[in-house]
């Protein structure tokens, strides 16, 4: 039955393929650098769109630019695709026993097409290959981060790519030998060719909602965190705090703040170098983040100097936080940089007449406090 000429299936997914490449291409020349893989994606639906072209052509150009050459591209731009996900989730591509192994299947492809005339046999080793490419894709799909809408459809694109190629493998035994003389017009293949193209479709748009995904979080990241130590900015750091002064007026349950300063830093600074200084920081940063629990939040307002908001936590408990930082940072120390201290200042309020009267005032009382304990000797705590 012909339900549609498998000529004009190929050359739909030649078009599929070329368009998707382009978009791919493009949005990979818009993306920052470390977001990886776009180019690969974007040669590999080229290959696999030429391939198609090629395939279409069955009948008018040569069996070994229809069929060797289709299929050289066609596993070429399926290995590409995995390749391109690997780079994307930050892993080292193995090229070499994939194209051994790519070399070796288009030998014995050859050797079907010109030795014995074994149609079924090309589709069982096309099928076994699809199944391989298509598994591997599936599985660092759904490992691809972030696990959101995107990885989820593009690891369910891949596995329908493979529950097709299984389905041809079943199919295989009604395969007329002499489908092979022009075009297959058999349903199942028609089927499998219209699903194909379509899926070079569907992976693209699951590949691009995949690295859309992965820019928003880095542009919120970016929106909200200091580069440096990857503790939260003023901005994000007074956002949370206003909904949390909010919650914590209306339930009348305390809201602590630290601010705390690096005692002498000028000094690190000038003896060991500003690098020093910077390691120095995020050391800091890093082992007073360890301290706080969710949900704790730590900001770098500038410098050397850090603000912790603690959300329905009274004065006792927020100084014990406060002297555990100071102990840690004055007691345990990273060999590779130079001993320091810090000072913190605490502040809390509840919503009681006399206290803060918002975040700014708040975070105003605790660096007062802070002042104290520098002027007392630093390395302490005030509240
Ligand atoms: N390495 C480094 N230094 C910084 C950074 N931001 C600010 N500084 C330096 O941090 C120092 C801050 O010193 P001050 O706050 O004036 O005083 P201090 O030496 O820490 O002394 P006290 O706070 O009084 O104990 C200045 O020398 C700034 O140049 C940074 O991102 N990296």
């Amino acid at each position: 039955m012909e339900l549609i000429n498998p000529r004009s299936l190929l050359f739909v997914a030649n078009l599929l393929g070329m368009l998707c490449a382009l978009v791919l291409w493009v949005q990979a020349r818009s993306f920052p650098d470390d977001i990886e893989g776009l180019r690969d994606w974007a040669k590999a639906v080229f290959l696999i769109g030429c391939a198609s072209g090629l395939a279409s052509m069955r009948g008018i150009l040569p069996d070994a630019v229809t069929i060797i050459a289709a299929s050289g591209m066609l596993l070429l731009g399926q290995f590409l695709l995995v390749i391109g996900l690997q780079r994307y989730s930050g892993k080292t591509p193995y090229w070499r026993p994939t194209l051994d192994a790519i070399g070796a299947v288009l030998i014995i492809i050859t050797w079907l097409t010109y030795g014995t005339h074994n149609y079924q046999g090309r589709i069982f080793i096309m099928a076994l290959a699809h199944i391989g490419f298509f598994s591997f894709g599936a599985l660092l799909a759904w490992q691809a981060e972030p696990k959101g809408f995107g990885s989820r459809f593009l690891g369910i694109a891949f596995l329908l790519g493979v529950a097709i190629a299984v389905w041809r493998l079943v199919t295989l035994p009604v395969v007329v030998d002499d489908a092979d003389v022009t075009l297959d017009y058999e349903l199942v293949q028609q089927l499998y060719l219209g699903v194909f193209s379509l899926g070079i479709l569907g992976l693209s748009i699951g590949f691009i909602m995949l690295t859309n995904e992965r820019l928003r979080v880095e542009l919120e990241f970016m929106a909200t965190r200091d580069p440096m130590t990857g503790a939260l900015n003023r901005r994000a750091f007074f956002s949370r705090a206003e909904v949390e002064w909010a919650r914590s007026m209306r339930s009348r349950r305390a809201l602590a703040v630290i601010t705390s300063d690096i005692d002498f830093f000028k000094k690190v600074n000038d003896t060991h170098g500003h690098h020093v200084g910077d390691l120095v920081i995020k050391d800091f940063a890093h082992r007073a983040a360890q301290m706080l629990r969710f949900p704790d939040i730590l900001a770098r307002f500038g410098g050397e100097e850090f603000v912790i908001l603690l959300p329905d936590t009274g004065m006792a408990e927020a100084r014990q936080v406060a002297e555990r930082i100071r102990h840690a940072i004055g007691t345990h120390r990273d060999k590779a940089l130079p001993p320091y201290t810090v000072s913190l200042g605490v502040s809390i309020a509840q919503g009681n007449a006399g206290q803060a009267a918002d975040v700014e005032a708040l975070i105003a009382e605790a660096d007062a406090a802070l002042y104290r304990a520098k002027q007392g000797g630093r390395n302490r705590v005030e509240s």
